[in-house]
């Protein structure tokens, strides 16, 4: 079940923290009794002196780090990513194109036709799927379309698409375009589903609702796992199960959910999703993303023989052709079973390589374990916006979800107006990056991987400072 503690569905209680929990020494004393403390050292933490330089620097030893709170819109860089490129730059500068199918001993990497393979089996773990279910490839956005392409497929009955309000335009743009694309009129056919006049969260119940107001002229529901403005996790699973049982097809654009919340795709049995690798996942800026397809949607049926594979139609390209055949070059298309069947090209080796780092890092935890600190972290920022004053006198709201299982890390802090700017710069200033949304959203992700309890006490004192001031 979703926002449990994925053992035996009972949802974890919401921590609690005692009054002496507000200060220094016990965010220390958090830190210092973390399990995954440990991790924080895999990444280099971009420094003070470098965000002031504007001049090509590595963090040096002895300069402070800043406090990153931004790992929603892009993670910081693993260790692990330099020792991968220079063992990628030097299969490529060693062997050329043999590299393609040449497995060198002491590479952390896989030849190249096998690499896509490589980050699916970590990435898999990640999203609670079967490896043959996901596959790395292209971007976000890309994807979206390629997955519309085989599971939008609007009749005269049913053409409707069923989204959040409040889309990230990038998805709002892709479901607009494929609709248009099916000569269809997007306005009448996009169903947009928002919060309660004056709220910020959608409850579960309003979305099924809608989905029983469409359950006869809707084909699809295409929802953020995580809302990237409010920072609400929906119940996926109920969504996912109630729409299905209307006739609906389900996918989920887990951008914000990747390497953040719990997932168990197979058995939530979504049918398509896709996710970038950059926020919580580390990848890097426009790193190569993820899709999955439900095993019973990538299965490839040989009953009519050999040569008349039948499968979901897709758009096609060699390299989602199985490896047995794809150097034929008989025009005689056979996918990989599964979703490696709606890769088009050649990936990007070095895209590749950069994923593959941050996996390693993902593969030295679990996200049950990152997921127990984050409902932790998250809360303890929470409880100390919000100790001592009364939502009254408070010059901001948490528009983000209070309940845990209903938000992932990101808590977002809508200000009362004009007081935006003054904040962010207050931030920017002692060194804190998040990310501010304009007219008046600070939203500060502190991210299990590599953030403590003792920033998320450094930010709130200046959040807290700037608003006084
Ligand atoms: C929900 C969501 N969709 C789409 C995008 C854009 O993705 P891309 O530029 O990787 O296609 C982002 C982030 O940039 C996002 O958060
Ligand atoms: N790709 C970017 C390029 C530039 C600036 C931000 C982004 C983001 O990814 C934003 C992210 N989707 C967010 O929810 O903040």
């Amino acid at each position: 079940m979703n926002g449990t503690n994925g053992t035996n569905g009972v949802k974890a209680a919401k921590p609690v923290f005692p009054a002496e929990a507000a200060s220094r020494e016990y965010a220390a004393s958090l830190d210092k009794s973390d399990p995954l403390r440990a991790l924080r050292d895999e990444f280099i933490i971009p420094s003070k002196a470098n965000l002031a330089s504007k001049k090509l620097a590595k963090p040096g030893l002895s300069d402070k780090p800043s406090i990153y709170f931004c790992g929603n819109s892009l993670g910081i860089q693993p260790k692990a990513v330099a020792k991968y490129m220079e063992a990628q730059l030097d299969t490529w500068s060693g062997i050329g194109v043999c590299g393609h199918f040449t497995d060198l001993e002491d590479s952390p990497l896989s030849q190249w036709q096998l690499l896509s393979e490589q980050a699916a089996a970590s990435m898999c773990k990640i999203v609670g799927a079967e490896p043959a279910e996901v596959a790395a490839m292209g971007t976000l956005t890309m994807n979206l379309h390629l997955l519309l392409a085989s599971f939008y497929k609007p009749t005269e009955q049913r053409r409707k698409i069923l989204m959040d309000w409040k889309a990230f335009p990038s998805d709002h743009y892709a479901i607009e375009s494929h609709i248009a694309w099916h000569d269809l009129d997007a306005k009448e056919n996009m169903v947009l589903i928002g919060p309660d006049e004056g709220t910020y969260e959608i409850p579960t119940e309003k979305i099924l609702s809608y989905i029983d107001k469409h359950a006869d002229d809707a084909a699809v529901l295409l929802l953020p796992g995580i809302q990237y403005y409010t920072g609400q996790l929906f119940d996926i699973p109920r969504i996912t199960k109630y729409a299905q049982e209307r006739g609906l097809v389900v996918g989920w654009d887990l951008a914000h959910a990747y390497g953040n919340a719990e997932l168990k795709l197979h058995d939530w049995n979504v049918d398509f999703a896709a996710w970038c690798t950059y926020k919580y996942g580390n990848a890097g800026p426009g790193a190569m993303g993820g899709i999955f397809v439900h095993d019973r949607h990538g299965q490839v049926d040989y009953s009519e023989g050999e040569d008349s594979p039948k499968f979901r139609h897709r758009l096609t390209g060699w390299y989602g052709g199985d490896r047995s055949v794809r150097f034929k070059m008989d025009n005689k298309f056979k996918p990989i079973p599964g979703a490696g069947g709606w890769v088009l090209s050649n990936p990007s080796v070095i895209d590749l390589t950069t994923l593959c780092a941050a996996l390693s890092v993902f593969d030295k935890t679990s996200m049950k374990e990152l997921r127990q600190k984050s409902i932790h972290l998250t809360a303890y920022l929470e409880f100390l916006l919000l100790k001592d004053s009364t939502d009254e006198e408070r010059l901001f709201e948490i528009i983000t979800p209070s309940d845990p299982h209903a938000r992932g890390a990101q808590l977002s802090l809508l200000l009362k107006p004009g007081l935006l700017h003054k904040v962010a710069d207050r931030l920017q200033n002692a060194g804190i990056i998040c990310d501010k949304r304009e007219p008046g959203v600070v939203r500060a992700a502190p991210v299990p991987l590599y953030n403590t309890y003792s920033e998320v006490y450094e930010f709130v004192e200046v959040f807290k400072g700037a608003l006084a001031s």
